[in-house]
């Protein structure tokens, strides 16, 4: 059998991890792995670990490593049939350590994306908040103004996208995000995009992974998809 390939993509807040994760899923037969949505399911079955992680989300804080890593590793493990495009995991280097040990990694995706320009974005990303799906009022519109294509249901905005909320977040996530960001580099799987649109970054990321995905092991990725 053909060995996984796995791929991480990091970013601030409203890089397009998600809308580039999906991309990929799509194109390329990868599954698409959100930390953000493996938190949300452990909460919602009220799992041990998405008990405690709860705990946290509630006051606005992220996860500890530790229970992000006991949230996550173990559902990673048992990905042992198809590849992934893992979001929002590892954000610090505990996690990344931790993650090393549990599997190699074939290509780190790292956006860069100007400051500017995220928060022109997130100041217009609605969600879906059953289902997560997002939404951009410019980018990609739902087809109804405020409400969801598939549920009809109502669209809103998290308060944390407000551009008050968002530098805060963003000091974050460099500070924290730099030494995974060095680790990546020093192990030669780190590739970086920067650009203000996601259409413009989107033809290196897919000739990137045209590249990095032999043809056989990305025929029978796509057979088993779809
Ligand atoms: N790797 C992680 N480490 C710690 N906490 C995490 C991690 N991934 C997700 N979480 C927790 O789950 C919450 C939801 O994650 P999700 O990625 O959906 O949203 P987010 O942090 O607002 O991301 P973004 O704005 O980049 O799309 C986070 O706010 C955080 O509390
Ligand atoms: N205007 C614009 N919006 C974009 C672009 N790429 C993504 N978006 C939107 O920007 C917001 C943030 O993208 P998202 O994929 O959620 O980023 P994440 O926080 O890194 O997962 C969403 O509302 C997207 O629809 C782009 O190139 N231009």
């Amino acid at each position: 059998m053909s060995r996984l390939f796995r791929a991480v993509i990091m970013g601030p807040p409203g890089s397009g991890k998600g809308t580039i994760s999906e991309r990929i899923a799509r194109g390329f037969g990868l599954q698409h792995l959100s930390s953000g949505d493996f938190v949300r399911e452990n909460i919602a079955a009220s799992t041990e670990a998405g008990n405690l992680a709860k705990t946290y989300i509630e006051k606005g804080l992220l996860v500890p490593d530790h229970v992000m890593t006991r949230l996550l590793l173990p559902r990673l493990e048992a990905m042992t049939r198809h590849s992934w495009i893992l979001d929002g995991f590892p954000r610090t280097l505990a996690q990344a350590e931790a993650l090393n040990s549990t599997c190699e990694l074939d290509v780190v995706i790292s956006l860069n994306i100007p400051l500017e320009t995220l928060k022109e974005r997130l100041s217009h990303r609605w969600i879906h908040p059953a289902s997560r799906r997002v939404y951009n009022m410019c980018f990609n519109p739902p087809r109804v103004q405020g409400v969801d294509d598939i549920t009809g249901e109502p669209l809103i905005q998290q308060e944390d996208d407000k551009p008050e909320a968002l530098v805060a977040r963003l000091r974050h996530y460099k500070d924290v995000a730099k030494p995974v960001i060095d680790l990546y580099k020093a192990k030669g799987i780190l590739h970086t995009f920067s650009d203000t649109d996601t259409d413009h970054i989107w033809p290196y990321i897919s000739s990137l992974l045209s590249a990095k995905i032999p043809a056989d092991r990305l025929d029978a990725q796509r057979a088993s998809t779809h």
